[in-house]
């Protein structure tokens, strides 16, 4: 990485965004901050517990907040939510401070990799109902800078495309 900016990971529920942004930092040597975990640090609760006890919109105020908050801070790889790309603001404010990169990955291997996974509670079991929301979606995803396919990738090779992307 040659300049100061920030670098967004986005990606569907599963694509590997903060299991991945964790080998980059390492790579990298720039520190990664995931918007879940800054939220559930900030609030004291797992994403599960503010879907449950306060809602979807009240998360979503929470992931813009936090996302605002974590741009004003030094460079650093930031692991998205899935659900980021959702509001135009935020989209926007990506796009102003730094490069986003969408970690494509196919819905029956996100489908796959969340199979024995409770902790996200927009991810349906149901193949069906996550590919119409990973669809619907998609448009939004495509926005990004660099589009990099992992379905059938390791975390190092997708780390080693994503720094040959970036120089
Ligand atoms: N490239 C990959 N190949 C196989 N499994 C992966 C890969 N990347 C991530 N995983 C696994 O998929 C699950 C979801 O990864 P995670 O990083 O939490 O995704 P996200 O943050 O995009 O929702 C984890 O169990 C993780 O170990
Ligand atoms: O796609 C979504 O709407 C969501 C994705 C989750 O993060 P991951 O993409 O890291 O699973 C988390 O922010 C929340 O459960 C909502
Ligand atoms: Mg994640």
């Amino acid at each position: 990485m040659i300049n100061q900016e920030h670098l967004f990971i986005t990606g569907f529920m599963g694509a590997g965004k903060t299991t991945v942004g964790k080998l980059l930092s390492e790579q990298l040597k720039i520190p990664v901050i995931d918007t879940d975990l800054y939220i559930e640090r900030i609030k004291n609760k797992k994403v599960s517990e503010i879907f449950q006890e306060d809602g979807e919109a009240k998360f979503r105020d929470l992931e813009t907040e936090s996302l605002q908050e974590i741009c004003k801070q030094n460079q650093a790889i930031i692991t998205t939510g899935g659900g980021i790309i959702l509001r135009e603001q935020n989209r926007q404010l990506m796009k102003q401070q730094g490069k986003v990169i969408f970690l494509y990955c196919d819905i029956e291997e996100t489908t796959r990799r969340l199979a024995k996974d409770n902790s996200r509670p927009l991810f349906n079991a149901d193949l069906e109902e996550n590919k119409k929301r990973f669809e619907a979606r998609l448009p939004l995803y495509r926005e990004a800078d660099y589009v990099i396919d992992t379905t059938s990738k390791t975390v190092e090779q997708i780390v080693e495309e994503i720094v040959s992307c970036l120089e």
